[in-house]
Parts: C-alpha cells; sequence; structure tokens
C-alpha cells in the first residue's frame, strides 16, 4: 500500500466532513420535523473537522490541544453520531454513561501525554475507546436499524472500521505501531485512509438514511388516508386494477364490498365532527379485525369505505358482510350501523368500473331497503 502524506488525507478528511456537515444541517432545516436526528448527525462531522484541525496544528499548538483535545474531539464527534442514531430510530438519546465514558478518556489521555507520556499506551487505549462507542452504534443498528440499504452500508462502514481498530491495536502490540500519528508508513496510512473514509461515509449514510425515511413517508402520504389508518382511493383503485390482472391470469377473481355509514351526518349534528372523527376510527379498526391479512380496505369517500377480498366467491362475501354488521353491534358507544354493497367478479370480462357500479348500486338499494343490511349486485 503506498504511504500517502498523513497530513493531505487528514486534511482532505476535513474538507468532506465540513461539506457533509452542511448538508445534513441544510436537511435538518427543510425535512419534516418527523425526520429527527439529523441536528447530531450533522454535529458528529463538524467536531471532527475541529479535531482534524486542532491534529493538522500538532508540533505547532500544545499537546494538551493538538493530541487530547483533537482526540476528544473526535471521540464525541462519533458519541453524536450514535446518540443521533438513536434519535433517527425513534430512541431517546442516552448521554449520560457517554459523558462518563468521554471524561475518562480525557482524563487517561491526559495523563498519557503530560503526566507519563507513551504514545504506544495513548494510541492503544485511544483505539479501544472509540471502538467502543462504534461497537456499540454497531449493536443499536443491528437491533433497530432493520435492514435498508442506508443501514446496511453504515453496518459495512463500521465493521470494516473496528477490523483497522482492531488490527491497529494488533499492531501496536507488536511494536509495529510506529512512534508518532503522522509516520509516512502502511500501517499509520491506513488507520487514517479507514478514518477519513468513515468521516465521509457515516454522514453520507445518514443523508441516504434520511432521504430513505422521507421517501417512505411521501410514499405513504400518497397512498393513505389523512385521517384513518387506511389507503386512499387512489392506492385501492391500483390495488384493485391489479387484482383484475391476476385474477384473469389465475381465473379466480375478487369480491368487492361497498360500506357507508348509516345517518352519519345525524351523527356529526348531534355530537360533533371529532365525535364523528371517533366513530370513523372505530369502524375502520372493527373492520379491520374482521379482515385477513390480504383483503385491502381503503376510504372511497367521506364515509364510504371499499374492501377489496381477493379470491373470494359471492357467497364468502355475503357471510363477511353478516360479520361486519355484526363487530359494529356490539354495545360499543361508537358504534353504528353500515348498509352494504357487494359484488364478486364475473369472469374475465368483467371489469373494474363494471364491479364498482354493481357494488354502487348495490349500497343503494340497501339504502333504500331501510339500511343497516347488506344488498348483492
Ligand atoms: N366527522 C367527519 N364527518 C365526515 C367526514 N367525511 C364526511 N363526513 C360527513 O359525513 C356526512 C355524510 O352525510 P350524508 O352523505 O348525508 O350521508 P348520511 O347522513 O350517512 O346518510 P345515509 O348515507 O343516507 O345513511 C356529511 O355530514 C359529511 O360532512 C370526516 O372525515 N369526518
Amino acid at each position: 500500500m503506498p504511504s500517502l502524506d498523513p497530513r493531505s488525507l487528514i486534511a482532505m478528511a476535513g474538507v468532506m466532513s465540513l461539506l457533509m456537515a452542511l448538508v445534513l444541517w441544510l436537511m435538518r432545516r427543510t425535512y419534516p420535523k418527523s425526520i429527527r436526528g439529523l441536528e447530531l448527525w450533522a454535529a458528529a462531522p463538524l467536531l471532527w473537522l475541529l479535531s482534524t484541525a486542532l491534529f493538522s496544528l500538532r508540533g505547532r499548538i500544545p499537546d494538551m490541544l493538538g493530541l487530547v483535545v483533537a482526540n476528544t474531539l473526535l471521540l464525541l464527534g462519533a458519541m453524536c453520531y450514535h446518540q443521533g442514531t438513536r434519535r433517527f430510530f425513534g430512541q431517546r438519546p442516552a448521554w449520560r454513561p457517554w459523558l462518563l465514558w468521554l471524561s475518562a478518556t480525557f482524563a487517561v489521555m491526559t495523563v498519557l501525554t503530560v503526566v507519563y507520556p507513551s504514545y504506544l499506551l495513548r494510541v492503544g487505549f485511544f483505539t479501544v475507546s472509540v471502538s467502543i462507542v462504534y461497537g456499540a452504534l454497531l449493536t443499536f443498528l443491528m437491533r433497530h436499524g432493520g435492514g435498508s440499504f442506508p443501514v446496511r452500508l453504515v453496518q459495512v462502514v463500521l465493521v470494516l472500521h473496528l477490523l483497522v481498530l482492531v488490527f491497529r491495536v494488533y499492531t501496536l502490540s507488536q511494536g509495529l505501531g510506529g512512534t508518532d500519528l503522522m509516520d509516512r508508513d502502511p500501517i499509520q496510512t491506513l488507520y487514517i485512509s479507514a478514518y477519513t473514509l468513515t468521516t465521509l461515509m457515516l454522514p453520507l449514510g445518514g443523508v441516504l438514511m434520511a432521504t430513505d425515511r422521507l421517501r417512505n413517508e411521501l410514499e405513504h402520504l400518497a397512498t393513505h388516508d389523512p385521517l384513518l389508518p387506511v389507503l386512499n382511493r387512489r392506492a385501492f383503485m391500483e390495488a384493485f386494477k391489479h387484482e383484475l390482472a391476476r385474477a384473469r391470469r389465475s381465473g379466480s377473481g375478487p369480491a368487492l364490498l361497498m360500506l357507508d355509514l348509516d345517518h352519519f351526518k345525524a351523527i356529526n349534528d348531534t355530537h360533533g365532527h371529532q365525535h364523528g372523527d371517533a366513530v370513523l376510527l372505530h369502524v375502520v379498526e372493527r373492520v379491520q379485525a374482521s379482515l385477513r391479512s390480504t383483503d385491502v380496505l381503503a376510504r372511497h369517500g367521506g364515509e364510504e369505505f371499499a374492501v377489496l377480498l381477493p379470491e373470494t366467491p359471492r357467497a364468502d362475501a355475503q357471510v363477511l358482510a353478516q360479520r361486519l354488521h355484526a363487530a359494529l353491534a356490539q354495545g360499543h358507544a361508537l358504534d353504528c350501523t353500515v348498509s352494504i354493497g357487494a359484488t364478486a367478479w364475473q369472469g374475465a370480462d368483467d371489469t373494474v368500473d363494471a364491479m364498482l357500479l354493481r357494488a354502487d348500486a348495490a349500497l343503494y338499494r340497501a339504502k333504500d331497503a331501510g339500511r343497516n343490511q347488506t344488498c348483492v349486485g
């Protein structure tokens, strides 16, 4: 491996850190508040930048600054990244034990720099100290990070970095660690390159994780109802078309239920709009509890819902409709009656529009016939 100039590598890491901090800070200002932890992710590369600046001034400033404070800032940056990641995944930051660990590292580093100067012990101890933080971050991501690409990327970066840190401790123990970080030897170059790459890749991982989260949130907004935990009409129509295309291939088609709350205007007028919203949520929960995981429930309009039942014959759809009437008549304060129009797929020539028309017509018949019942079209 060619031995690059450590100072150039460190300066490069500094510029990258500054850019990544800026990007994360801008994202923090423009992304929805639901995406958390960005401020801590932005603080990490800034601290690494400060640390880098102090490292590169070594020799011209006291060792307390160029070594002890510089290393402490590097460690604090890693801790900020760790706590930002906890926040991002919905957990409270847990600063106390880490700040204690930071203070302990500062104290030990001071002793090993000023009182009993020892390059080997100092580097060995600091390497272990940083490894503990990155190890904790990696463990957290394995448990709570899920399996998205950005999380996998950060995990790989951490594993590689930890491997380099372990290798560094090993080389130190074998007396191969050099005598100064700025030595131009392959092991120092490997260590500083790993550091440079990590200070770039961790914030980049943060940017990717936040963007991935934003994309998921936007996708959810585009496909779900803003008030109720169900799909919106647009997403329902997509699922419906998809299901009919599948039915044409398999020969087994879906049933459709259109479900409309009875006298809902009167519920709103008597008890208020908020109570009306609570009734809607109650209905959705009760209906959802009666469905299979493959069934699709969506809000089709104000107080009208559509239920798509894949591979379901007409008779089974009628049985389910009766179950829904019963599920909404259990004496709960938010129970209300519903009218249901049901229809089933009639073969390869049947279409989304034709099924919707039949279910709608059946729903009107159920309303006309006195409500709180199901008609089949
Ligand atoms: N609380 C609440 N009310 C809604 C919402 N969306 C629509 N509505 C109300 O639902 C009511 C629907 O009234 P109508 O279409 O007259 O139907 P209905 O009173 O249920 O009568 P029938 O359907 O004939 O039994 C209207 O008062 C709408 O304001 C919502 O999100 N929340």
